[in-house]
């Protein structure tokens, strides 16, 4: 081994050796490179980003335009970490990559034998080289090893002096740190629990970066991979499955270039520290039994979404069966008798916490039609002629899809797979007397998401034949939103929770008053709730949608 071990390169990608303090950022200017316009960057984990100059960079790149991000950090030679990793994260997102390198580390699974520091200004000409050339939308840092680089970078960005975090935290977007970082960053105080993140990021927020996420992965005392997401008014515990593995070297360098390849992207600050943190937690659990190398910390494979799935022919791993955990299904009926437009419906849902949406159909009960709503429906004029009707559909569906991805939130289109396509919509929903699975799947591709109604074994050991992704199981309660539905108990949805393969819902009369009972079936395949009228046959769809939200996360944590 050499002088240096894991711990200073710390897992979010910030090096500092020991005579470096951690630095920061500072604004980003096109000015002086030429055609480059620089939206903003991640610096030792944080992001400036001015979403107003994205206009200005679309005017000048009259071509293609490809979301770019420029990482500024490391080379790791075993490329768990650093620039291998940023490289790596922005390809599986899509963004282009640039890379400024400021160090090139020895190391493997087992440690870091050593570091070779790039000369100052030979890290200055890369950063000239790269934007005075190219449209950068974000500025990504890692590694960056020494007080000179951190100002030759200050000064190619913006010419002004460095003096210390406190005048670059302001200027940033968003800073990332994990525990260690966090601690570090308030003097070393003792981050033990989710209640001291929530304090640490309130704390580094007042530091003046415009959110923080402060990372939870070593946190002792939870079960789940919990981060503390706070945005100045509100704070979003994140929290995932954490997945056994010892392959998570550079989880840190990744989720950070992640959050910035969907700020190049253009999203926004929560939906784009969602999906980095999906991506994340799926590239571990797809990765958690490779072995590369023969040290305790492995890296993980970034491009899994380039692999088959072996479980399911040559699928690619894209669905997150945690999104089951609450699932809304609108109902336009009763989003017009509390005069609400289906995107207020789909947003107040979303901000109470549901992890899916299902949008259904503007249509009337199949059978038995309830003469009152149907001459309701008439008289409302939401009874039309089919194109008509399918063109305001798919209005909804696009607003919607909108809606759901600035959220990091699914959306799935009930019945329809042509209008699934036609907005690009997540997936589908299809029951029984639906497009079977199977021509789902071959119309939808590889990629989208499928769910099944099922109210047996059998029903459900087809639905994984077909190659859908859940199951939706009901109704387990007797229903007024769904004529003639038949109700299988919870005895029912225990037997077909036992033998499905695929992650399942439960669905049918579930509320409050109902779904804890649900929940404790206990059974590892049921993985959340569908709600119609609990959530849209009320005055507020944000407080029922939090109260069930609350009501689950309590459930789900005394059933583990
Ligand atoms: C999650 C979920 N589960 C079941 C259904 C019911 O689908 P289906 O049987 O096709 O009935 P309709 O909803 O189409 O009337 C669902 N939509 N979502
Ligand atoms: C759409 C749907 N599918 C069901 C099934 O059994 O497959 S029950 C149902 C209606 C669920 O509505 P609510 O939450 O208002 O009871
Ligand atoms: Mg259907």
């Amino acid at each position: 081994m050499g002088h240096y071990d894991r711990s200073q390169i710390l897992p979010s990608s910030l090096f500092f050796p020991k005579n470096c303090s951690p630095l920061s950022a500072t604004q980003v200017s096109s000015k002086g490179f030429g055609q480059s316009r620089v939206l903003g960057y991640l610096f030792a984990n944080s992001t400036i980003h001015q979403a107003p100059c994205i206009v200005a960079m679309q005017e000048v790149n009259t071509k293609l335009r490809i979301p770019h991000v420029l990482t500024v950090a490391g080379s790791d030679s075993g490329a768990g970490a650093g620039i291998q990793a940023d490289l790596k994260a922005c390809a599986a997102r899509g963004v282009y990559c640039s890379t400024v390198i400021t160090a090139v580390t020895a190391q493997n699974t087992i440690g870091v034998q050593g570091v070779n520091i790039v000369p100052e200004d030979f890290v200055a000409e890369q950063l000239k080289s790269v934007l005075s050339d190219m449209n950068v939308d974000i500025v990504k840092t890692g590694m960056l090893p020494s007080i000179g680089i951190v100002k030759v970078l200050h000064h190619c960005l913006k010419q002004f002096p460095v003096r210390g975090m406190e005048d670059l935290f302001p200027m940033a977007d968003i800073v990332t740190p994990n525990l260690k970082e966090a601690s570090a960053l308030l003097g070393g105080v003792q981050l033990e629990t989710v209640d001291d993140m929530r304090s640490a990021a309130k704390s580094i927020h007042d530091m003046g970066p415009r959110n923080v996420l402060v990372k939870g992965g070593d946190l002792a005392s939870s079960l789940d991979a919990v981060d503390i997401f706070f945005d100045g008014d509100n704070f979003y515990e994140l929290r995932s499955p954490r997945v056994r593995t010892r392959n998570t070297h550079g989880t840190g360098c990744t989720l950070a270039s992640c959050i910035a390849a969907e700020l190049a992207k253009g999203s926004l600050m929560l939906s784009a520290v969602k999906v980095a943190k999906r991506y994340v937690g799926s590239a571990l659990d797809y990765s958690k039994d490779i072995a590369i190398g023969n040290g305790l910390q492995g890296p993980f494979d970034h491009l899994l979404k380039l692999k088959s799935n072996v479980h399911n022919s040559c699928r690619p791993q894209v669905f997150d069966p945690s999104d089951l955990f609450l699932y809304a299904v609108t109902d336009s009926g009763m989003n017009k008798k509390w005069g609400r437009s289906i995107t207020d419906a789909v947003k107040a849902a979303i901000e109470g916490g549901a992890t899916v949406v299902q949008l259904s159909s503007t249509e009337l009960p199949n059978e038995e039609p309830n003469e009152e709503r149907l001459g309701e429906q008439i008289f409302e004029g939401i009874l039309r002629e089919k194109e008509a009707e399918t063109r305001d559909f798919l209005e909804s569906a696009k607003a919607c899809v909108e809606i759901c991805r600035a959220y990091g939130v699914p959306l799935l289109i009930n019945d329809r797979i042509d209008i699934a396509l036609a907005c690009d919509a997540d997936g589908v929903h299809v029951g029984q007397s639906d497009t079977p699975a199977s021509i789902a799947r071959a119309l939808l591709g590889p990629e989208k998401i499928i769910g099944v109604s099922c109210k047996t074994t059998e029903q459900a050991h087809q639905a994984w034949v077909d190659g859908a992704d859940y199951i939706g199981c009901g109704g387990v309660y007797s229903t007024n939103t769904k004529a003639n539905n038949i109700t299988v108990g919870l005895e029912g949805l225990k037997a077909v929770c036992l033998s499905s393969k695929l992650p399942v819902v439960a669905i049918g009369g579930i509320g409050v008053s109902n779904a804890r009972a649900v929940m404790e079936i206990g059974v590892a395949a049921l993985k959340g709730v569908a709600v119609v009228s609990a959530f849209f046959d009320r005055e507020s769809v944000l407080n029922e949608t939090r109260k069930l939200h609350a009501l689950l996360k309590e459930t789900t944590s005394s059933v583990k």
